[in-house]
């Protein structure tokens, strides 16, 4: 890269707009969409769809409720032209549809779209050439007069030879290519001349289509040309205003949603954002953006992930597990303090008001999505999140300092196999760790015990095995069960923390006790679990478990048997 880009790269210039207006705005309905996912999407694949596919695609695009459909370039493709001629002639378009269909400004391209969609109830006749200074200079080699003329001889053109066809109603669309790279007053003389040329009016309607081809400058400098040209284009009343934006410095949507808010009533745009190099306008994010501000978009996303597995199937492009709204982690949460905020989000969300749950913008229920998958673990994920899905799937409620304790164990095994850990893993990864007998070697194990009352207190009478197989019997005198267990092992350990809960729920459920056992001098305290139906069993098993996690615990009874 240079040190020094402003030798090879020019900032795009601002628009001289002072009284612009779009800042202030809100939108607040839908704008009419056009899905280019035949035309656009198609010539940016590898591979452009095959009739099959691009049959299928259409068919739901109509059921997602798209009312305008571009379907291709009938002039330029064998199987464009078949897929719209035979779509008009069986009568596979819907009524409330209309497609289509795109040419450039040249005779011959003009003459076979119209025997493309001759007969059609209605079709969009779309016209485009580029107008901005490179391609006037270098593409065509055309002085601007002779790009309007261009214009001006084509729309005649073809407004003769579909007046052939009384039966269908024909719609110009005419874009300006390259329109944002254009001088605005070359823009308004292009559209204008297709405007006066088409004599808009009423029951003539033109599109007039003002696509950023590539983008090149922040989503404000695009709203100010829209704006600009929306309040100086002729016969606005009977012009429909769209926007074509594509994604180069990913602010595809950005442009829409400005475009919309100075004076565009039209999108075209593709699922997911397909088309060419950085893609189209993503049409999902846009529709689901309004939706998320109470606007109905009209369109249909009730099954996001059905949708999403026919535009993969489709186009053979997979969609990225960030993309918003449909990305497989989009509703997942890794790290502990928004799993916290999510889980407290949820437990507060009043089902009939507003949407109001941290982290989630939207209520993934309404794209048929589950909450399932919310809450999952990985290294960044905090003690809040483990100890939810704990909860939640095995009935394990961990006190506070065994929360930060566990977390720690499981961050670094998140870090080591750097992949997320599924609930059952932590559980796994819990029963390793603390409950006996679960645990695997090294440690003292309960073997049997008997309680029997003393002057002094409880007493029991405890047998466990070693690390090293043998088998010992201990007494001892406490206050209680496992006051008399501590005494019994002879170590200078203290009882830090208690706590029993019933495992899973249910009269039958086994009890878990978990034991938190301090030994002055070492740093930190350690946890133990034991499950059992009896909960002395359980306690005992607990304390084996945190006396064996500190080192000297074993190693010093293994000394004193021998
Ligand atoms: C931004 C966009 O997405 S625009 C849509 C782009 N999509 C496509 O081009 C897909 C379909 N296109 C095609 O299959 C072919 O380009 C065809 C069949 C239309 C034309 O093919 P060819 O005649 O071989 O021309 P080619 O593909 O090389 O296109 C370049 C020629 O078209 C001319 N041209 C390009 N755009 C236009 C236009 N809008 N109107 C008139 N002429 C145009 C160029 O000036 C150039 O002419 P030249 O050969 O006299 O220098
Ligand atoms: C609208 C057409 C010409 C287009 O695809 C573009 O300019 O990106
Ligand atoms: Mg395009």
């Amino acid at each position: 890269m240079l040190r020094n880009p402003q030798t090879k790269y020019r900032a795009f210039p601002c628009i001289d707009l002072p009284n612009r207006r779009w800042p202030s705005r809100r939108i607040a309905q839908a704008p009419v969409w056009l899905s280019t996912d035949l035309r656009d999407g198609n010539q940016a694949l590898f591979e452009p769809m095959n009739r099959q596919r691009k049959l299928h695609l259409f068919g739901e695009l109509v059921r997602l409720g798209f009312k305008e459909i571009e379907m291709g370039f009938p002039a330029a493709s064998r199987t464009d032209f078949e897929i719209i001629r035979q779509l008009i002639d069986e009568g596979g378009i819907p009524d409330d549809v209309t497609p289509m269909v795109m040419t450039q400004l040249r005779e011959d391209l003009i003459d076979e779209t119209v025997r493309a969609v001759a007969g059609a109830r209605r079709v969009i006749v779309h016209l485009y050439n580029a107008i901005a200074p490179v391609w006037r200079q270098v593409v065509f080699g055309l002085s601007v007069d002779e790009v309007e003329q261009l214009v001006v001889r084509h729309v005649q053109l073809l407004k003769d030879k579909v007046a052939a066809h009384p039966q269908t109603e024909w719609v110009l669309q005419y874009s300006p290519e390259t329109f944002c790279m254009a001088e605005l007053e070359v823009s308004l003389r292009m559209c204008n001349a297709a405007i006066r040329t088409w004599d808009a009016g009423p029951g003539r309607q033109i599109i007039i289509n003002l696509p950023t081809t590539v983008e090149v400058a922040t989503p404000n400098v695009f709203a100010d040309q829209i704006e600009w040209m929306h309040e100086r284009l002729e016969r606005r009343e009977h012009v429909v205003l769209s926007v074509h934006p594509h994604n180069d410095r990913g602010t595809g949507v950005a442009c829409a949603e400005q475009a919309l808010l100075a004076g565009a009533q039209r999108v075209e745009g593709c699922l997911f954002g397909n088309g060419e190099r950085s893609g189209n306008l993503d049409l999902v994010t846009l529709a689901l953006n309004l939706y998320t501000q109470g606007v109905d978009p009209r369109l249909d996303f009730s099954d996001i992930a059905g949708v999403a597995r026919v535009a993969e199937t489709c186009t053979g492009l997979p969609i990225h597990p960030r993309h918003p709204y449909v990305g497989d982690l989009v509703f997942t949460a890794f790290s502990g303090s928004h799993q916290d905020a999510i889980a407290k989000g949820f437990a507060a969300q009043d089902p009939e008001g507003f949407w109001e749950v941290p982290y989630l913008p939207i209520d993934p229920k309404d794209l048929g999505r589950t909450y399932d998958s919310i809450v999952r673990v990985n290294s960044q994920s905090g003690k809040g999140g483990i100890a939810y899905l704990l909860q939640r799937d095995h009935g394990v409620s961990m006190p506070r300092r065994m929360q930060v304790e566990f977390s720690a164990i499981v961050q670094k095994m998140a870090d080591s196999s750097e992949t997320e850990l599924a609930s059952t893993e932590l559980w796994e990864l819990f029963q390793r760790h603390y409950l006996a007998p679960a645990r695997a070697g090294g440690e003292l194990v309960y073997l049997g015990h008997q309680l029997f009352e003393d002057e002094a207190g409880q007493g029991v009478m405890l047998e466990i095995e070693l690390p090293n197989g043998s088998r010992q019997k201990l007494q001892g005198i406490g206050t209680g069960p496992i006051d008399a267990a501590v005494a019994a092992l002879g170590l200078p350990i203290r009882i830090d923390s208690y706590e029993e809960r019933s495992l899973g729920g249910g009269a039958a459920a086994d009890a878990l006790a978990l034991v938190e056992v301090a030994w002055p001098g070492e740093a930190g305290s350690r946890f133990g679990a034991g499950s059992h139906a009896n909960i002395v069993v359980a306690s005992i098993q607990a304390l084996l478990v945190a006396v064996s996690r500190f080192e000297h615990g074993p190693a010093q009874l293994l000394q004193r048997s021998s």
